[in-house]
């Protein structure tokens, strides 16, 4: 049950976290409780979840092009604006937990800390792309890049962001454990290499105390 003042973003949850950590592993096991207890809620993911996301998707993880650092965060900023627009502010608007896999926090660690683009610019279009949308909760899957690629590579051929050397990879670990230490309440920070199920449960706990979903 929504109430009238709870803030916009009080049902919005996102998943990050480096290559293959488990992101799309645990959303599985959230939505399953989700249904399970009766949850209104919406599935979505960046870049993604309208026809232009999906466009945008094609794109940015293409092996076969070269994007610079800038073009490639507005291309993820484009696909995020029509997200929020769309599908991201109605959902929570009719009182659904809405969770994404990946939302800003992706921009900031992997084009702010692994290419170098300036924190305040990517903020500064990054609230223009939202409305200043900010998940209540962020669950950060914490993974050395060396194993999380490997888990990435059993799925198949690398992306053009999978492609990036180690030095970029670990750039971006780092950049989203500095931005997790920088907003502990919003962050729930694991260990990547748990059993899934384990990591399965003490997510659950989580959003069900800071859901207040009893
Ligand atoms: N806790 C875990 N322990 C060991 N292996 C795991 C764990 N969680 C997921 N995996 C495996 O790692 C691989 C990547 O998992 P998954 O697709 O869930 O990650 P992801 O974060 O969504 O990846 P990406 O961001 O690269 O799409 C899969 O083969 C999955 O079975
Ligand atoms: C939202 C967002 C994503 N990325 C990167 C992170 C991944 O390498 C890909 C998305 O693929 P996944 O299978 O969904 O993890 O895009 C980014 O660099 N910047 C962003 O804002």
């Amino acid at each position: 049950m929504t109430h009238p003042h709870d803030p916009p973003g009080g049902r919005f949850i996102t998943f990050e976290g480096p290559e293959g950590a488990g992101k799309t592993t645990q959303i599985t096991h959230l939505t399953r409780h989700l249904d399970v207890a009766g949850v209104p809620h919406l599935l979505t993911r960046e870049p993604g979840g309208t026809p232009l996301g999906t466009r945008v998707r094609e794109v940015v993880l293409d092996p076969a092009l070269h994007i610079d650092p800038l073009p490639e965060f507005l291309l993820y900023s484009a696909s995020r604006a029509q997200l929020v627009q769309d599908v991201i502010g109605p959902a929570l608007a009719r009182g659904e937990v809405v969770v994404c896999d990946r939302y800003a926090d992706s921009s900031l660690a992997y084009q702010g800390a692994g290419r170098g683009l300036d924190a305040g610019l990517l903020r500064s279009v990054t609230h223009a792309a939202t409305g200043g949308l900010t998940p209540a909760l962020t669950v950060l899957l914490d993974l050395d890049p060396r194993l999380g690629l490997e888990r990435a590579a059993a799925r198949g051929q690398p992306d053009r962001l999978e492609q990036a050397d180690l030095g970029f990879h670990d750039r971006v670990r780092a950049g989203f454990l500095a931005l997790a230490a920088g907003e502990p309440d919003r962050f729930l920070v694991l260990d990547a290499t748990r059993p899934a199920d384990d990591l399965a449960r003490t997510i659950w706990d989580a959003v069900r105390a800071r859901l207040a979903l009893g």
